[in-house]
């Protein structure tokens, strides 16, 4: 038997970063987007713990322990006491190192794909306190749509959203570490007061009536400076994209894909044209939001 999980990556339309915390985190108004570019998670079981993955940066993604996904099913399998000998493979699709949460997606896939081949049927509050454990980003993979998340990220408030949002993400050549740009935020932010972060309340009325012009005003992310500071040619992707006739547009979480909100689905094309032909990008995506959470989309009994 197998089971396919469909996870999408997210955007995050406002990221308000508070001071670094004792722990090591920091404290975030994080308002999550699902949007349409997904990985497919297939579990079976096997004689070992393996994990394959195919796709676009596929060779920067660890095939060992270390890996969400595997991270993941012996979580989930040491919970329950259950064998966790189970071969992942991950088809990549979301840029990996991207700020759009693929290692997150791959882990709350694994997580949903396990709980179904093992026939646990866990209730969503136990898996999304697994999530939590795994990584800040993991719970709202799980949960998909829109979601405020505060504390690190991780203890998410589901949000209303009015309408279909149109977006242009350019994925830039190589990643960035979040450690490494919540560090540089650090260093940005020495000697400043920083305010508790809080979310803005134009910017979730704009996501409930499903405005993208309104939407495209409130756009806001504290990891934006750090993220230029640390690769400054994403300038020039932000200003090829609004030229073109992007409404807004903002780095992805801690980058580097960069993302564009447009008024449609035919300025989205345009704009994808312009980016891909510009050069300042490796590729220009296309899509749309909200998108629904982990999903069993193959349930294979052979
Ligand atoms: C920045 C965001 C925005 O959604 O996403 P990405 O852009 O990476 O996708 C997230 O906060 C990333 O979440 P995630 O990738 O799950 O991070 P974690 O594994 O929990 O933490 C990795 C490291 O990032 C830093 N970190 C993460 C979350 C947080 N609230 N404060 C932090 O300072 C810490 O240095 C931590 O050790
Ligand atoms: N399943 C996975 N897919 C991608 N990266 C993973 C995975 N598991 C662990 N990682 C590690 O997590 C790092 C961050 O990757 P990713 O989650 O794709 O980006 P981001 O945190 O920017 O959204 C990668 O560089 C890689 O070392």
């Amino acid at each position: 038997m197998s089971v396919t999980v469909r996870v999408p990556a997210k955007v995050n339309v406002q990221l308000a970063v508070g001071a670094a915390r004792p722990d090591g985190f920091h404290d975030l108004a994080n308002v999550f987007l699902a949007v349409g570019l997904y990985d497919e998670i297939t579990v079976t079981p096997a004689d070992e713990l393996r994990i394959t993955c195919t796709g676009p940066g596929a060779d920067r993604v660890p095939l060992d322990t270390t890996n969400l996904a595997a991270r993941a099913a012996l979580a989930l399998a040491a919970r329950h006491g259950i064998d966790p000998r189970v071969h992942i493979h991950i088809a990549k699709d979301i840029p990996v190192a991207g700020g759009m949460a693929g290692g997150s997606a791959d882990g709350a896939g694994a997580l949903l794909a396990c709980d179904t081949l093992w026939s646990l049927n866990s209730p969503q509050s136990e898996l999304l306190s697994l999530c939590a454990e795994l990584g800040s980003d993991v719970p709202f993979s799980l949960l998909g749509g829109a979601a405020l998340g505060v504390g690190r990220g991780e203890q998410l408030t589901p949000l209303a959203v009015g309408g279909a949002f149109h977006w242009v993400f350019a994925v830039a050549d190589g990643g960035l570490s979040t450690p490494t740009v919540f560090q540089e935020f650090d260093r940005l932010a020495a000697g400043k007061a920083i305010p508790p972060p809080t979310p803005d309340p134009a910017l979730l009325d704009a996501l409930r009536t499903g405005d993208a012009a309104a939407l495209a005003d409130t756009l806001s992310n504290d990891l934006q400076p750090a993220a230029l500071s640390l690769r400054p040619s994403l300038a020039a992707t932000l200003t090829t994209g609004t030229t073109a006739g992007a409404l807004a547009a903002l780095v992805s979480g801690s980058g580097p894909t960069t993302a564009f909100l447009t008024k449609d689905e035919e300025t989205a094309t345009q704009v994808a044209t312009a980016l891909q032909s510009s050069g300042t990008c490796h590729t220009a995506r296309p899509t749309t939001s909200p998108a629904r959470g982990a999903t069993v989309v193959g349930l294979d009994r052979v």
